[in-house]
């Protein structure tokens, strides 16, 4: 399976960075002498519409980091999965433990927004992670397999569907769990996607927290990884082409 670099810009940047990364990452490609993973940037919505432009003829692929869970109305502040598609944007992150905020962004909640951005036919990347509290007591992989089953529909297309399990303590904080409970998990996700979804084996896996240029190839080489979602490391340039470098085909 093509591996997934997606880069989340979250709340940070300028018109003038936006441009200059964008810009950075273009000319990048166009030096690139591999194949590449799937490149997916994730700028604030304010950059949506100039990212797109500026990566409109190369393989990278326009990412948003939200859309509301209704197809329009009187949201003020909000933005849809359909405004989101009218500028350009194919991929999606829902779910993220920073708009879950322990629990004030619900599954129910997130699997309402998943609808709506698949109705769109929107490339979903839905968010999961356990906290320290709960890796500690032993519940990581009951709290991360209990969020996909809420989060998810049912009836949800495996083909528009990927899943970041991202630990909520490695998240901006330089720590990461060991390869082995990567795995672990990554498997356990694995495989309650293939009991629940028709095609669910299919659904690609990424890892995000605390993804550097120096671990990115060891979390890459995992066998049930097929990304990874970066946060930090993708505001800057040379750091997230590592990134991207250090994928398997
Ligand atoms: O969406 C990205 C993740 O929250 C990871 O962020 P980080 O790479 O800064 O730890």
């Amino acid at each position: 399976m093509q591996q997934y670099i997606v880069g989340n810009w979250k709340m940070n940047g300028t018109r003038a960075e936006a441009t200059g990364l964008a810009k950075g990452f273009t000319q990048k490609l166009l030096e690139a002498d591999r194949p590449l993973p799937y490149i997916i940037l994730c700028p604030s919505h304010p950059y949506l519409d100039l990212v797109h432009a500026l990566i409109k003829n190369t393989p990278i692929l326009l990412g948003a980091q939200d859309c509301h869970h209704k197809e329009h109305g009187a949201f003020t502040g909000d933005v849809c999965a359909q405004q989101l598609v009218d500028v350009g944007v194919h991929y999606v992150l829902l779910g993220h433990s920073e708009r879950r905020h322990g629990h004030l962004e619900s599954d129910t909640l997130v699997q309402n927004k998943v609808k709506t951005a698949l109705t769109q036919k929107l490339h979903t990347i839905v968010c999961v992670g356990e906290n320290k509290e709960e890796r500690t007591s032993g519940k990581a992989i009951a709290t991360v397999i209990s969020q996909i089953e809420n989060s998810l529909p049912s009836d949800a297309k495996a083909e528009l569907l990927l899943i970041a399990y991202e630990p909520v303590w490695a998240i901006g904080t330089g720590l990461t769990p060991t390869l082995e409970d990567i795995e672990r998990m990554h498997g356990a996700i694995r495989h309650t996607l293939s009991q629940r979804f028709s095609g669910g084996g299919v659904i690609p896996i990424l890892y995000g927290g605390s993804v550097t240029a120096s671990n990115a190839k060891n979390i890459l080489s995992l066998p049930h990884v097929n990304g990874v979602l970066v946060g930090g490391a993708s505001l800057k340039l040379d750091d997230f082409w590592s990134i991207i470098e250090a994928s398997t085909e």
